[in-house]
């Protein structure tokens, strides 16, 4: 089975053409590639596939396996793989994801894109409409118990859900014990992607994450979107202009347009290696 391994300021996933491709069983699939010591170490597992509706579509997974809704770091390198292999022809191309279709944009460099900017749709704010059981109405300012400790949050979707935590310094999170208390809280029966944030300045913010289903990531790309829509509604930073976003691996700029209700999330998209790897084990 042929794979192109490819990172989105360093959220690294496992890439396959399924123009070419056929992959049975995804979820056994994500979990073998991620293994870092036995697999090929990953985030989890993107699947390309054609698409009836769009120029492609985006199928991705969890290093546990989980099916995700979408995205942000693997749109764009999803984006970044249909351009240089000829696949799509365009450098505005759309995608479509279990979160709906996206449309993305590329700037190309040396016949290759390196830069993207994805129109990530609008965030869903309403606690209701967002696969988390909160155990109040409130999406800003939520308070909820975590391990003996209240903490505050606000609610964001961005296809997928996100829990934004802010705290006074992300450097000393003791985040392998905060995160999963809060992926697997029972105020978040569909588990929940949490980002914890540390404000700069009125325009910049420093984030880590807990992904559902990956653990700490190096960056998350819808995490970034929501980090940006919940600073600017509790007032954080400004909500005029774009947002930088610092995460372990890399910056994000992050545009809420107000007037549109779009999210738009600008950043680079890199191919790391290709390679070819034994399946059938899988059944594969
Ligand atoms: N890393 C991804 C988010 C994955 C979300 C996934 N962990 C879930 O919702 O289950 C990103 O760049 O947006």
């Amino acid at each position: 089975m042929k794979f192109t391994k490819m990172q989105g300021i360093g959220n690294d996933y496992v890439y396959i053409n399924c123009f070419e491709e056929t992959v049975k069983d995804p979820s056994a699939v994500a979990r073998f590639v991620s293994d870092r010591h036995f697999g090929i170490g990953s985030d989890g597992l993107i699947l390309i596939r054609p698409s009836q509706v769009a120029d492609c579509e985006m199928d991705m997974y969890n290093l546990d396996g989980s099916q995700g809704a979408m995205c942000g770091n693997g749109i764009r390198c999803v984006a970044k793989y249909v351009f240089d292999h000829g696949i799509v022809n365009k450098t505005s191309i759309s995608i479509a994801t279990k979160s709906g279709i996206k449309y993305v944009d590329l700037t190309v460099k040396d016949g290759k894109a390196s830069l993207i900017r994805v129109n990530m749709g609008s965030p869903i704010l309403q606690a209701t409409q967002i696969p988390v059981v909160a155990d109040t109405e409130q999406v800003i300012d939520a308070p909820i118990q975590v391990d003996g400790q209240e903490y505050h949050y606000t609610a964001v979707s961005m296809g997928n859900p996100h829990a934004i935590v802010y705290v006074e310094d992300t450097d000393s999170l003791d985040l392998a014990k905060i995160g999963p208390s809060f992926e697997n809280h029972v105020n978040f029966p569909d588990r929940i992607n949490t980002e914890f944030v540390q404000v700069l300045d009125k325009h910049t913010v420093k984030m880590r994450v807990w992904e559902r289903g990956s653990g700490e990531t190096l960056a998350c790309g819808t995490g970034a979107c929501a980090v940006a829509v919940a600073s600017i509604l509790n007032g954080h930073v400004s909500p005029d202009t774009p947002v930088t976003v610092k995460l372990l691996g890399g910056d994000l700029q992050i545009f809420w347009n107000r007037s549109e209700n779009l999210v738009y999330m600008t950043g680079p998209a890199v191919t790391v290696f290709d390679g070819q790897i034994d399946l059938s084990f899988l059944g594969e």
